[in-house]
Formats: C-alpha cells, structure tokens, sequence
C-alpha cells in the first residue's frame, strides 16, 4: 500500500492557505463563540462614580456614632442632588451615587430610623461600602485584546464597557453532504438494507463547535449528476467549505473523485496513512475547500476532528488554541501497528494520579455505539511496536 499520505502532511494540506475570515461587525449579543478582530477599548468608567455596594445611609465617618438629620435620597440612576453636611445623613441603595460631603456607608441593619432622624450605635471606616469610580474599568482601558475568543462572560465584559457591535472574523460557512443509495434520514422507516444517515448531524455538531455554521444538503443517490448538482449549489451559495461522507474509496459507486474531475479540479491528495479514515480526499473546487470523508462512521467522524475542526478553527481566526495531544497510560495491551497511524476509541479514567485510557476490545470503524461511548483516541504511529498495559500514551481528547 504505498503511496499514503503521513497524517500530518494530510493536516498541513488542509491547512495551507487557509487564514482567518474578513471582519464583519456583528450584535455584541450574538458574538459568543467569535474571535474579536480589534481591541475592545471601554467607552465609560464603571462605576461611573462613587457608589454604594449596600442599602443603608451615607454618612460621614467623623459623626459617628450618632443620631444623624436624614436629608434625602440616592437610589441607583437617580443620585442625590445636593450635599451632606456635618450631622446628616442620606438615605441610599446598592449601586447609587455617594453623596458629595459622605465618605462611608452604613447598612440599614446597623442603623435606627427615627422619623426624619437615624440612630447609627457604632462607627465607620472611611471609605466603608463605597465602590470608587472606575473600580471595574476606567474609560479607555482596553478590557478585551484583538485575537480573545469570546464566551458568554466576555460578552457581558463587552456590552457593559458599551460596545453595541463587535468586529469579529467571519463564520465559516460549511455545507455537508451526505452520499449513498443505501442512506435515509432519521425518522423515516428503512427499506430493506437501508442504513440511517448519521454522519452528517455529527459533522454539523463539530462544525458547530468550532465556530462554524453548517448546511445541511441532505443526502445525494450514488449518481455523478445528482451529487454535482449539489456541489455546485455549495459552491454557488458561497460556502467556505464543502465536506462529504461517503463514496470515497474504490468500490463502482463511489463518485468523489469523479465529481472532483468533473469540478475541473484534482485532488489535493486522497488515502492516508491513517485508521480510520484512510480513503479522505481534499480538493480545491474554486474557491471552496471540499473535505471528502469515508463513508464508514467512525471514520467519517475521526476525520471531522483531526482535519475538519483545525481547518474551521483556523478559518474562525481560533487557529492558536492548538490541539495538542495529552499524555496518558495504557489500561490494555495494544498489539503492533502497521504501517497506517491508528486512532483507537477509548476510555479514560483517573488511578492513582495518573490519567489511564483503555481502548475498547473491538474497533471496527462502522460502530457508532463504541465511537459514542468512547471519551478519547489513543494515537499510534505507524509501525509502532506492541506495548504493554500501563506503558505511556498519547490521546486526543473527543469532547470539544
Ligand atoms: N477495496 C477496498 N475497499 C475499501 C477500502 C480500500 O482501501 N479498498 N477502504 C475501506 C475504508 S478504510 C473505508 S473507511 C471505506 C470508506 O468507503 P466510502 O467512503 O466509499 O464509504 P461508503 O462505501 O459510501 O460507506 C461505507 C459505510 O458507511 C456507511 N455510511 C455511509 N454514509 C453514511 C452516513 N451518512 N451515515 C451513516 N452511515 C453511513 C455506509 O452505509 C457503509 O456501510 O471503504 C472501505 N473499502
Ligand atoms: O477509514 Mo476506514 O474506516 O479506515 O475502515
């Protein structure tokens, strides 16, 4: 079997040329999950002013204790007009402005109201339950740097410091197309020998996941101008990328390469060195970077997250949160490898300290149930030799 492409130079292809999407300004509530194109500078200082972190009175320290004239009131958004002598008090609430001649704060626990008095038996330290303007961000502080990846708390970061809209790298548009006379979708009944189309709802989850919106074109018979039909419509509705599942190996019916060709295009490579997922194929049909997965599930998924995923991270301007393998120990024998880089499905737990991942027994790459179940891939190179249970690993975790 020579000829198959290392899985890294596979990734290096899928990568190449790929940079972040243009600019496009978008609702700050919509940005989580976006990577912000410029810095966030604070439009205002929050506080805006002086204010109080309790309900109770402004006072001045030095009167206390006290029976001090209430004055007046400062509620958030409607502070006190006027200002605090010697001997007065203010009425006030959590997140209102101090009054001008208060320095601290009393809770309404520790005070008496008498009337228009208020009884305070104890003392205050200067400066107690006020919040000092700015104390969060000061007007022209850059709270959020070009390159943050957004979540929901960085948003909320953002719309307090009052940007409206945010500038942040394009989405990458991902079509998925599912191939194979034999496919249906969920929830209809199966004719004889059917199988339920699975793999295109898993890729658009890991599409989603990285940052990505999917299309769904729904599942193409094993016929060269229906599936061209598709691809075309892919292309012409201006989608990033194009991924397939299915009709990417040898057999008679198995098309991707012909539609390629007939896209006047020619693959970027196909069959790699890997299990599972040998027969993925890429392409650069204009514009739009098709990814050609295997047909076989765990295959078809495998290949989502080794090449697809990185592919649209980088794509969504996330291309530095880089998957680094993790280090592990083996909870089973694994026999010697051959000459393609397998990816074994997984279990993992934590014993005595240390992270041990366990491949389950049978790894056939048509098994859903076992990909499901799985929390990890252990990686193996090529012609790795035989190791035994508790030997080290290296895995990549699947829950992203
Ligand atoms: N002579 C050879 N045969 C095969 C080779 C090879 O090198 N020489 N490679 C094998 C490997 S490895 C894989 S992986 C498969 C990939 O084949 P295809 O990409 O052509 O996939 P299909 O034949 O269309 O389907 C394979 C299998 O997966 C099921 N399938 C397909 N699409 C879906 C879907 N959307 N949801 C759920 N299941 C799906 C399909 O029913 C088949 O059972 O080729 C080997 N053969
Ligand atoms: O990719 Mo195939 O699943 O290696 O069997």
């Amino acid at each position: 079997m020579a000829g198959l492409l290392p899985v890294d130079e596979a990734l290096a292809r899928v990568l190449a040329g790929a940079e972040p999407l243009p600019e496009e300004w978008i609702a700050v509530g919509d940005c989580d999950g976006r990577v912000l194109t410029r810095d966030l500078v604070a439009g205002r200082s929050q506080p805006p002013e002086d204010v109080s972190s309790m309900d109770g009175y402004a006072v001045r320290a030095a009167d206390l204790p006290g029976r001090l004239a209430v004055i007046g009131e400062s509620a958030a958004g409607r502070g006190f007009a006027g200002q605090m002598a010697a001997g007065e008090a203010v009425r006030i609430f959590t997140g209102a402005g101090v009054p001008v001649g208060a320095d601290a704060v009393v809770m309404q626990e520790d005070a008496a109201r008498e009337g228009d008095r208020v009884l305070i038996a104890g003392t205050a330290r200067p400066g107690q339950f006020i919040r000092r303007r700015g104390l969060d961000f000061t007007e022209g502080l850059t709270g959020l740097a070009a390159g943050t990846l957004m979540n929901p708390r960085r948003l909320a970061l953002a719309a307090a410091m009052n940007h409206a809209i945010v500038p942040v790298h394009g989405r990458p548009r991902v079509a998925i197309l599912s191939t194979g006379d034999e496919l249906v979708e969920p929830g209809t009944v199966p004719g004889p020998g059917q199988i339920v189309s699975s793999n295109a709802l898993a890729i658009a989850a890991v599409v989603r996941r990285a940052g990505g919106e999917p299309t769904l074109l729904g599942i193409s018979p094993d016929r060269l101008d229906a599936t061209l039909e598709r691809v075309r419509f892919a292309r012409q509705s201006g989608h990033h990328v194009l991924v397939t599942s299915g009709g990417a190996s040898v057999g008679e019916y198995d098309l991707m390469r012909d539609v390629i060709a007939a896209e006047g295009a020619e693959p970027g490579f196909w069959k790699i060195a890997m299990r599972p997922g040998k027969p993925l194929m890429m392409a650069d049909l204009g514009a739009m970077r098709l990814l050609g997965l295997p047909g076989n599930p765990v295959a078809s998924f495998v290949c989502s997250m080794l090449f697809l995923r990185p592919l649209l991270l980088r794509l969504a301007g996330r291309g530095d949160s880089a998957e680094e393998p993790e280090e592990a120990v083996l909870g089973a024998d694994v026999p010697a490898n051959d000459l393609r880089a397998d990816h074994l499905r997984a279990s993992l737990a934590q014993r005595d300290g240390r992270l041990v991942a366990t491949p389950f027994p049978v790894q056939d790459s048509s098994m859903i149930r076992v990909l499901a179940e799985a929390e990890a891939l252990i990686l193996r190179a090529p012609h790795a030799p035989a190791v035994a249970a508790g030997s080290p690993c290296r895995i990549l975790r699947l829950d992203r």
